[in-house]
């Protein structure tokens, strides 16, 4: 189990990214980027992952954000029938709309979360986690929302953030101008 995953992070593309004058080591994967294109036997062993990870009783939905949770959210919905909703970048202004400041290693604006309701049992999953920005805007609107958080995993774990709470990765990379090392894995 991730031995797709974790050849596919080894061999993946590498470009630098600059902000603010620092030159970052961007890796570009199917499960973080869309690109290089998102093989069935990737989101098999990603899938198979997640589904041994995860805490998945009782859940009622599984929270994704916008772009790159969606594909897996995808997957986990159609292994498990728990439905999947998408934090989005776009505003809807439906009733209960909850407004979400969001600040990443190279940027900064709001995503809305509509759908999560009082009680619900949710988990979150994501492609990746580095900063950590996005997940510690996501936890107050949870609560906001009246929701009741059973678990959270990222694929991929670039830095091991602190998010205040514990939360499960599937693999740890590290990255430098060679391209990405493997550092930890769940299985
Ligand atoms: O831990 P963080 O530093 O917050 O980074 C992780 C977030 O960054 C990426 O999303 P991004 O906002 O780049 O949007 P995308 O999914 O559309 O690429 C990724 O999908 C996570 O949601
Ligand atoms: N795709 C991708 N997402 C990231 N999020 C944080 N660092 C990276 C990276 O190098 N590549």
């Amino acid at each position: 189990m991730l031995e797709i995953l974790k050849e596919s992070l080894l061999t993946c593309p590498m470009v630098k990214r600059e902000k603010d004058g620092v030159v970052y080591n961007y890796f570009i994967h199917p499960i973080t980027d869309g690109i290089p294109a998102v093989t069935a036997e990737l989101l098999r062993d990603v899938t198979a992952a997640m589904l041994k990870s995860l805490d998945l009783k009782n859940v009622d939905k599984i929270v994704v954000s916008e772009a790159m949770g969606i594909h897996i959210g995808t997957a986990l919905t159609l292994a498990t029938g728990i439905p999947f909703v998408v934090i989005r970048k776009r505003e809807y202004r439906l009733p209960g709309e909850v407004v979400i400041g969001q600040e990443t290693g190279y940027s900064k604006g709001n995503l809305y979360m509509n759908c999560v309701n009082k009680g619900d049992r949710v988990v979150i999953i994501d492609d990746v986690i580095s900063t950590g920005g996005t997940i510690k805007g996501i936890l107050p609107a949870l609560k906001i929302a009246g929701a009741e958080l059973v678990d959270i995993l990222f694929v991929v774990n670039r830095g091991s953030p602190d998010i205040g709470i514990p939360y499960k990765t599937l693999v740890t990379i590290d990255v430098d101008e060679n391209g990405v090392k493997i550092i930890d894995s769940a299985f």
